[in-house]
């Protein structure tokens, strides 16, 4: 839902942000990589050490740089595989890094071993929901569906820390990662089923 509108959104948002860094001189990779590495900064520096508020603030500026970079690119014509793989390949660094951060700090000082679980499985199934439609995209197929894409396993993770980490109770936070591990769970099942669909009615040439 995000990915559709969220993005043409983000994209307007955006596009003077963009123009301005393409004049500095700035390649999109450069963004793609910065904004990766203050994700991770985030999630393994201050989600380790239990700064929720802090860390969730911080990744929602970094995290925001994923909306650059491609804006970039389509800007200045060079959209291609090599920005399309970096992108997708730093996005699983990023969510690792994020949900990592929390199973780290609830499992030691944060002393929640629900957390902690809730949060490893968020981090699992997340990378299950990704992986399904990369294997599809190899084989030729599509699966560019389901309730909890990227955007919305961002934002629930960001909102849940971010308040938890301003005082709200943790039990909020343990209530948006259940309902994202089922989110994700149905996910991998909506995209298996899209792509079953496609390959029962025309199997690839080859396969
Ligand atoms: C303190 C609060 C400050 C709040 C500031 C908010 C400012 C908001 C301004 C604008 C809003 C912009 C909305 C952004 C909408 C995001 C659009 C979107 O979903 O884009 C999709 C994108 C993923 O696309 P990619 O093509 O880059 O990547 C693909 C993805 O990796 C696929 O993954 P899969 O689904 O399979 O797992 C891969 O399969 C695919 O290969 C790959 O190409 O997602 C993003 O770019 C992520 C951006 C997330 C946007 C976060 C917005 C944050 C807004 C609010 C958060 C509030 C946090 C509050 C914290 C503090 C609380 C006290
Ligand atoms: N360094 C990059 C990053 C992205 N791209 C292109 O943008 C597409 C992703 O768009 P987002 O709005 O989701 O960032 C990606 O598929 C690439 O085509 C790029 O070229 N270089
Ligand atoms: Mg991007
Ligand atoms: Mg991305």
């Amino acid at each position: 839902m995000l990915n559709t509108y969220g993005r043409a959104f983000a994209t307007r948002v955006f596009t003077p942000v963009a123009r301005f860094l393409l004049r500095c001189g700035v390649t999109p990779d450069a963004v793609t990589i910065a904004g990766t590495v203050g994700v991770v900064a985030c999630g393994l520096g201050l989600y380790t050490t239990g700064h929720l508020f802090w860390g969730s603030l911080g990744a929602t500026l970094f995290v925001l740089s994923d909306t650059i970079d491609g804006t970039m690119a389509r800007i200045r014509g060079s959209s291609g595989r090599w920005g399309a793989y970096l992108d997708s390949c730093l996005d699983r660094v990023a969510d690792a890094a994020l949900f990592g951060g929390l199973v780290v700090w609830f499992a030691r000082q944060g002393a929640s071993d629900l957390t902690a679980g809730l949060a490893l499985a968020c981090l699992v199934l997340g990378g299950i929901v990704s992986y399904v439609k990369a294997r599809a995209e190899g084989l030729g197929y599509t699966a560019n569906v389901g309730l909890a894409e990227r955007g919305e396993r961002i934002v629930a993770v960001l909102v849940g820390a971010g308040f938890v980490g301003l005082g709200v109770p943790l039990v909020f936070l343990q209530v948006v990662l259940a309902l994202l591990a089922v989110a994700s769970a149905v996910t991998v099942v909506q995209r298996m089923a899209t792509v079953r669909r496609q390959a029962l009615a025309a199997p690839p040439a080859g396969a």
